[in-house]
């Protein structure tokens, strides 16, 4: 069988824990506080709250609403693929890198009714230069419930110019005028 692009390469490193890294328990800031995944100012976002590990793992509970529907009483599968990439992504918090998803492969494994509480959970599995290879899922009603969704990816660190170049002016405006609405150090700097 051909490797799968999300495959940790030949030369991957163990994921590592930087030294600066937010404690366990803590929870993470959002990156953006628009972004549609984490931030509070986004109305229609789904508000995750990101909890940093153990190791290089973040975890996070979704409460599933009538607003994620896909069909009657379900949510919607790529609204959970949003869910998964954000945790995910927030995994750059733990080993400082600003990173952008360059590969997501998702598993859907059961329907996830309304009413549900899906139960994410990420790991950073390597590192391969600017790659970080990363695993999730999302579990039923509990942290041992029957897996839901599952996903891999890769992500590829990126500087400030990244965003500075292909961003819409007046959001980047916005962020000179207010840089609180960043919620990260600049990871770039000092990776
Ligand atoms: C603390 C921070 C918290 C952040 C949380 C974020 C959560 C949300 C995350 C997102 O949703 S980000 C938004 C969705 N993603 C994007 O908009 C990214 C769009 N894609 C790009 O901008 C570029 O394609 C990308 C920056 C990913 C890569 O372009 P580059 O020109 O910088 O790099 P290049 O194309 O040379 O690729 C670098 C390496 O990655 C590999 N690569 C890139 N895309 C790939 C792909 N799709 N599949 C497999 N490998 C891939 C590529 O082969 C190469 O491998 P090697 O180093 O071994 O040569």
């Amino acid at each position: 069988m051909t490797a799968s692009r999300t495959d940790l390469p030949a030369d991957a490193t163990v994921a590592v824990r930087h030294p600066d890294a937010p404690a366990p328990g803590t929870v993470l800031p959002a990156h953006y506080a628009h972004c549609f995944g984490c931030g509070a100012a986004e109305r229609h976002g789904l508000h995750l709250a990101i909890v940093a590990g153990e190791g290089v793992e973040v975890t996070a509970t979704f409460e599933v609403t009538e607003h994620h529907q896909g069909a009657p009483g379900l949510a919607h599968g790529g609204l959970l693929a949003s869910a998964l990439d954000e945790i995910l992504g927030m995994l750059g918090h733990l080993t400082r890198m600003s990173c952008v998803t360059a590969r997501l492969e998702t598993d859907f494994r059961r329907p996830v009714p309304v009413g549900s509480t899906l139960h994410l959970r990420s790991r950073a599995d390597g590192v391969a230069g600017r790659k970080l290879y990363a695993s999730a899922e999302g579990r039923l009603g509990g942290t041992d419930g029957p897996v839901a969704v599952r996903a891999r990816a890769l992500f590829v660190q990126v500087g400030l110019e990244h965003f500075a170049e292909h961003g819409r002016p007046e959001d980047l405006e916005a962020v000179a005028r207010d840089p609180r609405l960043i919620g990260v150090p600049d990871y770039t700097v000092n990776p």
